[in-house]
């Protein structure tokens, strides 16, 4: 396998607080790579790095093989690196269905040009989004409310339809940012079958942000430990949940 991300020495301060510092990490291509740490420590500022959401300092960020450093999230999103969103409250006046049809092609331009030029082209298009948004919303369990408006859904259906909105660009690499959150054990079930699919069958990429520790237990290998802004350990679940350094990290206290 080899780094699809790969995160090299980069730094980032607010103020005066250094918030990530020196840190390097690598996500392997076809992996499902846990990010943990205590509160503070720096996860969802690597991410918004990553992301192309805020400027770094110092360092590099390289996604297949190509240096993205600083690059916006649009020009990344067409690459084929995403995040998942919370569904925007302009969107929650739209179905479930529509929300998946919304999301922009990856080749925006050519369709933006074939809008002006091939009208016919531009209808078989969008019979084919309505196909694909239709297949993924089987995928993700969400047809019996395909038609509900989603601000109306549940916060477990929300993070599945967020899931499916990642599935209509044919992404790579996917960043998972504490999806487990407020969803109930079922459809959290139904989330991690989800995305393990979606990696196995259809070869995405996750880099997984997650306090729920089952989530990362069930999911990811492997889990890099972030402290300070920093890898403090990167290892399997078992490697991580009995080091030490880590418990103490966690509470407070050296391990027994
Ligand atoms: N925009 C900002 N301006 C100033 N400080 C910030 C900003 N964003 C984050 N921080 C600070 O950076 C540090 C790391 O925050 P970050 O949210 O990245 O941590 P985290 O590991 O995701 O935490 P948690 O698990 O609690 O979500 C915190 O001390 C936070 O207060």
């Amino acid at each position: 396998m080899s780094a699809i991300i790969d995160v090299r020495h980069v730094n980032k301060a607010f103020g005066g607080l250094q918030v990530i510092n020196d840190c390097s990490i690598q996500v392997e291509q076809g992996s499902i790579t846990g990010l943990i740490g205590p509160n503070g420590a720096g996860k969802s500022t690597l991410f918004n790095i990553i992301a192309g959401a805020l400027p770094l300092d110092s360092g590099q960020i390289v996604f297949d093989g190509e240096d993205i450093t600083n690059q916006p999230a649009n020009t990344l999103f067409h690459k084929g690196l995403l995040r998942t969103f919370q569904i925007a409250h302009e969107f929650s006046n739209m179905t479930a269905l529509e929300n998946l049809m919304m999301v922009p092609p990856r080749q925006a331009g050519e369709n933006l040009f074939s809008t002006w030029f091939k009208p016919g082209l531009v209808r078989l298009e969008e019979a084919e989004v309505r196909r694909r948004a239709l297949e993924v919303i089987d995928f993700v369990g969400l047809h019996h409310v395909r038609n509900e408006l989603a601000g109306n859904l549940s916060g477990g259906q929300k993070k599945l339809l967020e899931l499916g909105r990642t599935m209509m660009t044919d992404a790579k690499v996917v960043l998972l940012d504490e999806i487990a959150a407020g969803v109930n054990r079922t459809l959290l079930g139904d989330l991690v079958g989800n995305i393990e699919r979606l990696n196995r069958e259809m070869g995405y990429t996750f880099l997984v942000i997650e306090h729920d520790m089952d989530m990362i237990a069930r999911l990811c290998d492997p889990v890099i430990v972030l402290a300070q802004g920093s890898v403090m350990v990167q290892g399997t679940i078992e490697e991580i949940q009995n080091n030490p350094e880590v418990i103490e990290a966690y509470f407070g206290s050296p391990a027994a």
